[in-house]
């Protein structure tokens, strides 16, 4: 029997809330209020409650634990993810997964684990004046994070999806080198884009999250939050509003959240929406501008032998092999991962319809998947895309792939061909509407040399979003200062991936765990005038 630690923790006398089952209007009172459960709320509600401060947690997507994670993706991408997991940007060409539910993407993430690369951290240096940005003063926060979330590098059997991408890339004299995963005793079982049902993954929802509940921290479910309470420059509070069961549409009913402190973690899209639903002082007009998302590429291929690529750790092997080829403002350089399969995601990424996708799809078990991560943010044409909003005031991202972009992609597809190919697939096709099958190298490459790539032609996704509430020193240039705390009004700290001033170029979770860590680690001791707790 593997335990429920909320289950447990309610009977124990944890204060969880459950928005859609209010029956009246609520006002109540904290120290800091923390909005969003994901890496950066997870991470902060831990560091603040330890520290001894009174937390409120706001998520706005449901509590679900380990008896609910049933590995079916019927259930999950609904009950998780934003948008059904079929967030789109504007014009829709690119799908974007984000998760939306107690621990936020990290209950649904893929688990590798990455330091921020140090190339990345020399440009925030030198571009935004992110002066302690650097590999040696972030040390200890990724090893105390690393402690935390048991990071280290994974032993197990890569599966045949994962082990493709290391015998192709041998063959071709490309590096390829094992993944550092935030499992305790992972089963493999392959399912973490669904929940972990065995409790290895150290998601927040299984870590932080917990631990400040422990602590006496509250935790509100099935709750938006709308609107900053701001008096003066002064932040007081937050106005939310209870979300329906299913999670998708708001109730007739509203919280009001009084605390010394917010710390917005909302999320590279739900932070900067709600610092523009808060009509908060942006002259700059910096509010939800430069959003990245690593815009991904991919490329399938019929493996000769059965590879069942939604069975074991979803990534396990990478290569930066063109990551580092050019400068870092140069041509966009890409890392290759695999990708997990399962067959709704599976079906309906892939392109086409009718008895060519059916065609497709009865191929699934020798399908396998390798993605290429683009670095966007670091070359004047790439500055990323802008969050707005709808008349209802839910945020859309604005992405517009262009050229620069492209010209990655094209690149990407010849790389992940040849990879293929090497290691013996059969036929490779790009996962794009031309719905192309190239059984040689030869063909492969003639064919992606004149592959017409344009929005909606090339079918892009992201499971990164970052960006949008950018840190910098230079108020005309960023919404936050190095530390996460708001430009223009008191009372604010932004603690999550919409921090980063680019992508981070490689897969961002550890990012987020660590640069909250620490600035987080900073407000408790300012909050509290005595040393924040350390949380390993
Ligand atoms: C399927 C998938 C696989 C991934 N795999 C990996 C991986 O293997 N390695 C890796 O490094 N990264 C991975 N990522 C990305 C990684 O999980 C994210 O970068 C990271 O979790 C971002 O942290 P965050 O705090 O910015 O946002 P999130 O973790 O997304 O948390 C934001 C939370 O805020 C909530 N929220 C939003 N708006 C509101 C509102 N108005 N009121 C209240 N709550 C709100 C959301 O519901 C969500 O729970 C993956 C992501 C996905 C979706």
């Amino acid at each position: 029997m593997i335990n429920d630690p909320y289950r447990e923790g309610a009977a124990r006398g944890w204060r969880l809330v459950d928005a859609a089952r209010l029956e009246r209007d609520v006002e109540a009172e904290a120290d800091v209020i923390v909005l969003g459960s994901g890496a950066g709320g997870g991470i902060a509600a831990e560091v603040l409650a330890k520290s001894g401060l009174r937390v409120a947690i706001v998520e706005e997507g449901p509590l679900r634990s380990t008896p609910d994670f049933r590995m079916r993706e019927a259930d999950a991408y609904p009950q998780l993810y934003q948008e059904s997991a079929a967030r789109k940007t504007a014009d829709k060409a690119i799908n974007i997964l984000q998760g939306r539910c107690v621990g936020g993407s990290t209950t649904v993430n893929w688990t590798s684990s990455f330091r921020t690369p140090p190339d990345t951290l020399a440009f925030w240096r030198s571009h935004f004046g992110l002066d302690d940005y650097s590999p040696e003063a972030l040390l200890p926060w990724f090893e105390m994070v690393e402690r935390r979330l048991g990071i280290h590098e994974w032993n197990g059997v890569p599966n045949l999806n994962n082990e493709t991408l290391r015998s192709g890339g041998q063959a071709l004299g490309i590096e390829v080198s094992g993944m550092r995963r935030n499992v305790r005793g992972c089963w493999n079982l392959g399912y973490c884009g669904m929940g972990c049902p065995t409790n290895a993954k150290q998601s927040m929802l299984l870590t932080t999250i917990p631990s400040a509940l422990e602590q006496g921290a509250t935790l509100y479910s099935h709750l938006r939050a709308e609107r900053l309470i701001v008096e003066g420059d002064q932040v007081r509070g937050v106005d939310c509003v209870a979300m329906e069961p299913a999670g998708v549409h708001p109730r007739a009913l509203r919280v009001r959240l009084r605390a010394r402190h917010v710390v917005l973690a909302a999320g590279a899209i739900g932070s900067p929406a709600l610092l523009l639903r808060s009509g908060l002082p942006d002259p700059a007009q910096r509010v939800g501008r430069r959003t990245f998302l690593h815009p991904v590429a991919l490329s399938a291929a019929v493996m000769p032998q059965v590879v069942a690529g939604h069975a074991g750790a979803p990534q396990s092997l990478y290569s930066d092999h063109y990551l580092h080829r050019d400068p870092i403002d140069g041509p966009v350089g890409f890392k290759l991962e695999s990708a997990p399969l399962h067959p709704v995601l599976f079906g309906t990424t892939l392109q086409g319809y009718g008895e060519a996708h059916a065609g497709l799809m009865r191929e699934f078990p020798h399908a396998q998947v390798l993605l290429a991560l683009l670095r966007d943010g670091f070359h004047e044409a790439s500055p990323g895309g802008t969050v707005q909003l709808r008349d209802d005031g839910t945020p859309v991202l604005d992405y517009p792939l262009n050229d620069y972009l492209f010209d990655g992609m094209r690149r990407a597809l010849q790389a992940m061909a040849e990879i293929q190919f090497a290691a013996g697939a059969r036929s490779v096709i790009p996962v794009h509407e031309a719905g192309l099958r190239w059984s040689s190298l030869a063909e492969a490459r003639a064919g992606i040399a004149t592959l017409l790539l344009q929005p909606l032609a090339l079918r892009v996704v992201s499971a990164h979003v970052m960006g949008g509430c950018a840190m910098g020193k230079d108020a005309a240039q960023s919404v936050v200062d190095p530390r996460g705390r708001h430009h223009r009004v008191r009372g604010l700290t932004v603690a999550d991936g919409s921090l980063f001033p680019t992508s981070i170029g490689a897969n961002p979770q550890e990012s987020v765990y660590a640069i909250v860590a620490r600035n987080v680690s900073a407000l408790a001791a300012e909050l509290t005038g005595r040393p924040a707790a350390p949380i390993a």
